[in-house]
């Protein structure tokens, strides 16, 4: 569903709009409420974001999909440990003049971001820097997992990033990194698992994170972090 005209307020029901953990802790944990969970995927144009995102929530893939405008909109239900789970998937647009308008929605109240990168294309992954540089400018808060995804490994012929200097940079973020297909069937668990992950990530750390809101010191640790990564000795 896209949602590039829809109010903000028509979303306000199921995410904070004012901080990243205010809708985590309308729901008590025994609540049948399900916790939702705002989920961006961002990457450059052309990586695979509408693909991955059809693939976990519809099963299927796309073969042909449109450029995204603005942002397409969609969610997955899911039941982990007995509590109910609603993933909301915010599939962003990757070239710049269809997402202009829209960024200051992705980034607000987001509970988890996932970067794409195409294997087949040195240039997107080139470009994750710049994907991490927008979170920070948009006050994504450290708390907040991140993921990297490598999609269109089924294209094995055309690779140009390598899985070790990909891995090289996930770890110098300290973010867990993920190769897979959207297209490849065989692997259609493997992008569940991807978004599984994190749910279970988001879900456990849950406590954590709303006992660590009030915990500043932490939090500049965290950002030094993230603004100086650690140099890659590849
Ligand atoms: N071979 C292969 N092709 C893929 C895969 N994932 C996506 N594609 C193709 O790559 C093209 C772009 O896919 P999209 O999902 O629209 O890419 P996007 O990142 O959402 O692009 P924007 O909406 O412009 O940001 C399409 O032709 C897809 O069929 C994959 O895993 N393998």
């Amino acid at each position: 569903m896209a949602i590039e005209n829809k109010p903000e307020e028509d979303f306000s029901t199921v995410i904070g709009l004012d901080d990243s953990l205010e809708l985590s802790s309308h729901y008590d944990y025994d609540s049948a409420q399900p916790w939702i969970f705002k989920i961006i995927v961002i990457g450059d144009s052309n990586v695979g974001k509408t693909c991955l995102t059809c693939r976990f929530c519809g099963g299927t893939f796309l073969e042909n999909p449109e450029a995204t405008i603005g942002v397409d909109f969609r969610e997955r239900s899911l039941e982990l440990d007995g509590v109910n789970i609603k993933l909301q998937i915010w599939d962003t647009a990757g070239q710049e003049r269809f997402r202009r308008s829209m960024v200051e929605h992705y980034y607000r109240s987001v509970h988890a971001v996932i970067f794409v990168y195409d294997v087949t294309s040195l240039a997107s992954f080139e470009s994750i820097p710049e994907w991490i540089d927008e979170c920070s400018r948009h006050s994504v808060g450290w708390m907040v997992p991140r993921i990297m995804v490598g999609n269109k490994c089924d294209l094995k012929e055309r690779r140009e990033v390598s899985t070790s200097a990909a891995q090289c940079f996930a770890d110098s973020y300290n973010y867990p990194l993920f190769e897979t297909s959207a297209k490849d069937p065989a692997e259609k668990e493997h992008v569940d698992s991807i978004f599984l992950t994190l749910a279970y990530r988001l879900k456990s750390h849950k406590p954590m994170r709303l006992k660590q809101l009030s915990e500043g010191s932490s939090m500049q640790l965290w950002n030094q972090r993230e603004q100086e990564p650690t140099m890659c000795q590849c």
